[in-house]
């Protein structure tokens, strides 16, 4: 049987405080041993009905606590946990995957490490098709978001380009653009694209559109790949979650389901 792996989240938000749950309920093989959140009080009432509490700690301490470090936080603070993560070699999984994009010298320095980047296909589908389209020869990756136009409030972007999204009466395109700015640009609401990016043939080529949609209830991504092996469209749509309507409701599913595939015996999807 493979070894148990100690997890640690950063943010207990609408996907750190679900997976925290989730991994207090019991799941084969990992064992949640540390939490960090901003606001302590907060925590402590999320953490207050847990079987087995995990320790609260700051966010650099996440990385001497655990196997498996998630990050689950703002972008805005993905550097501090990402950094201890990759120099103490652990394995790394995060979740503001668009803060990734401008930091990929993270991968070399994990190279260094032997630490992991292991980016969970999150709030998307359809990675594992796309990375086996990239083995081979892809001509075009593109993605297209609609989101409920509150769903896209304070994006950068948005701001420099006076466009208020509470204005928003009908279909509006409100981006158009490569992964890597559109990252830049919406730094909360594109990550799905940049693990398209990172999945198939770069931030440079891969492009995007973002939607202001007040006709959908759900963040509604639509990916489409023209490869040598094979034509891909796939569309999710996601049911924004409670505390943050931002993020899908199937995020947290998704990256237990990754932390999962780290150490089951049976592993299905490449
Ligand atoms: N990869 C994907 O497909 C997806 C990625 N995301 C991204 O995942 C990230 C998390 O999303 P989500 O859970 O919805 O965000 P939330 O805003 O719901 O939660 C963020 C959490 O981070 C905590 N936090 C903020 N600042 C700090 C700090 N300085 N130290 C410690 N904790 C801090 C907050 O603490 P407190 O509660 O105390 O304020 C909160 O618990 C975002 O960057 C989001 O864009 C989202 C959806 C899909
Ligand atoms: O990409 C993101 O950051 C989140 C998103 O659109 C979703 O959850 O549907």
């Amino acid at each position: 049987m493979a070894a148990e792996l100690t997890v640690a989240i950063g943010g207990l938000g609408a996907i750190g405080a679900h997976l925290a749950r989730s991994l207090d309920a019991g799941v084969q093989g990992l064992r949640l041993v540390a939490v960090a959140a901003r606001d302590q009080e907060k925590a402590r009432r999320t953490l207050a009905g847990f079987r087995q509490a995990p320790a609260l700690v700051g966010l650099a301490e996440l990385a001497e606590r655990a196997d498996i470090v998630v990050e689950a936080a703002p972008a805005a603070v993905f550097e501090q946990i990402a950094e201890a993560a990759i120099a103490r070699g652990r394995i790394f999984v995060p979740s503001s995957v668009g803060a990734l994009l401008p930091r990929m010298h993270l991968v070399a320095r994990a190279r260094e490490t032997g630490a992991r980047i292991v980016v969970p296909t999150g709030a998307l589908l359809g990675l594992d098709a796309v990375r086996a389209a990239a083995e081979g020869e892809v001509a075009s990756v593109t993605i297209q978001t609609r989101k409920p136009p509150r769903g896209l409030e304070g994006a950068p972007y948005l701001v420099e380009n006076g466009i208020d999204v509470f204005a928003i009466r009908e279909p509006t395109i409100v981006f158009q653009g490569n992964a890597f700015d559109a990252a830049r640009g919406f730094p909360a609401n594109v990550n799905v694209a940049a693990a398209l990016a990172l999945a198939g043939i770069g931030p440079e080529r891969t492009m995007v559109e973002i939607w202001g949609d007040p006709t959908v209830t759900r963040n509604t991504h639509t990916i489409k790949v023209e490869a040598a092996s094979a034509r891909l469209t796939m569309t999710i749509e996601n049911v924004p979650s409670e505390e943050n309507p931002r993020t899908g409701k199937i995020t947290p599913l998704s990256i237990l389901a990754c932390l999962r595939g780290l150490t089951s015996t049976l592993k299905v999807g490449s």
